[in-house]
């Protein structure tokens, strides 16, 4: 009898444990359908980056793979076919994760109510033309498209700019979306500078690129830019070791590997005869990742933020920094060693940044 009772209690308690999993299986479902869809914009959505990054978006590769979303695409009149074609395979990919497509060349609808904005659009350098170059045709874009932002974008929007001069463009709609858009959420896109830093080391020690990290990019996204390996890690395998120590080339990291680094954009021009688009594309999701669900543990990433003073970098330039991210707010990593050759480096590139926002300003009169 007592046997037959010890059974019956058993088969009890496995139908609760097997009940209380179907009531957390169903709770857990209800949670995920009842996320909200975001409303991300993506300015330039006819151009090259922008067919790269929009199915990138509508996979969840950006805010997440249950995160459903409502895709804004925008561009110019003479783009308004490509645009179509956008929104038409848009469509026909059948992405689970997209609940709608806004697709415009009007600047104010396109903005209306977007939590996310990445600011592709604008004019492109070609090969053998200076960034300077496409300075007063894209800061003026940048005053037009801050003033839609700060009108109809959702509180507490963040803007990530990737059109070049990227800094600069940054710095403009900094001003005149002022004060809707606070500074802190508005940043420049310097993450493919700091991916393509990461992807040079890995591939000089033989190891995977996820098994690299905190490489730093210091400054303008331009050739000007320092990319910094003096507090990069390698995972050996037996722990994370200083990059320096396990290259072992002080030559190599503070000459090549610098100027690959920087002349990797103007590289690629070279041989596509079109700037990046694959690598732009990716690190623009990345960089929007992990400012919205946070930097892993011990790892920082590069990204052009508003300077507060930090490292000497004068205030109020977006000059690209080492950040961490937590619950969607991003903090410079303080307290980093800085040698004599870094400091030239770092002061050369905000001295550049200081010459594109007179140049910038003086365009814009
Ligand atoms: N920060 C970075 O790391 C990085 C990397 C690669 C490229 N870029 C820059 O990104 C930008 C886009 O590059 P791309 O290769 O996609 O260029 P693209 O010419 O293929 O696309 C740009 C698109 O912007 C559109 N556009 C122009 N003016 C506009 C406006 N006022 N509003 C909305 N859309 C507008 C154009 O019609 C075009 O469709 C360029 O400025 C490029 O230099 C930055
Ligand atoms: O330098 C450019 O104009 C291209 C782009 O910014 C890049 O870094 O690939």
């Amino acid at each position: 009898m007592e046997y037959l009772a010890a059974i019956e209690k058993s088969l009890f308690l496995l139908g609760c444990a097997y009940l209380s999993w179907k009531i957390i299986r169903y709770i857990w479902g209800l949670a995920k359908i009842k996320k909200e869809p975001i409303k991300v914009l993506v300015s330039g959505a006819a151009g090259q980056i922008g067919y790269a990054l929009v199915p990138l978006i509508a996979r969840g590769a950006m805010l997440g793979p249950d995160q459903p979303v409502i895709i804004h695409l925008l561009d110019i009149e003479p783009a308004v076919l490509s645009l179509k074609a956008v929104t038409m395979e848009l469509t026909d990919a059948a992405f689970p994760l997209v609940k709608g497509i806004v697709s415009t060349t009007k600047a104010a609808e396109a903005c209306k109510g977007v939590k996310i904005a990445i600011m592709v659009g604008g004019f492109p350098r070609k090969e053998g033309m200076e960034r300077k170059d496409v300075m007063s045709r894209n800061v003026s874009i940048y005053k037009g498209q801050a003033s839609a932002l700060k009108r109809f974008a959702a509180p507490g929007c963040k803007v990530l700019v990737v059109a070049n001069p990227a800094n600069t463009n940054a710095l403009i709609l900094k001003h005149f979306a002022s004060p809707s858009i606070p500074e802190k959420n508005i940043s420049c896109l310097t993450r493919l500078d700091h991916n393509r830093a990461l992807g040079q080391i890995s591939e000089r020690l033989k190891v995977h690129v996820g098994d690299v990290k905190n490489v730093i990019i210091w400054g303008n996204h331009s050739s000007t830019q320092y990319p910094d390996a003096n507090h990069a890690t390698v995972n050996t395998g037996k722990g994370w070791k200083p990059v320096r120590e396990v290259v072992s080339d002080d030559q190599w990291l503070n000459t090549e590997f610098i100027t690959t680094v920087q002349q990797r954009g103007a590289e690629i021009i070279k041989a596509r005869k079109l700037s990046s688009a694959l690598s732009a594309a990716s690190a623009a999701c990345d960089q929007i990742h992990d400012w919205v669900l946070g930097t892993p543990k011990g790892t920082w990433v590069s990204m052009g933020v508003c300077s507060d003073g930090s490292y000497g970098i004068p205030p109020g330039l977006i000059y690209s920094f080492p950040v961490t991210s937590k619950k969607g707010e991003w903090s410079i990593v303080q307290g980093l060693e800085i040698d004599a050759f870094s400091k030239a480096k770092m002061e050369a590139s905000a001295k550049e940044l200081i010459e594109e926002k007179e140049l910038a300003y003086s365009c814009l009169n």
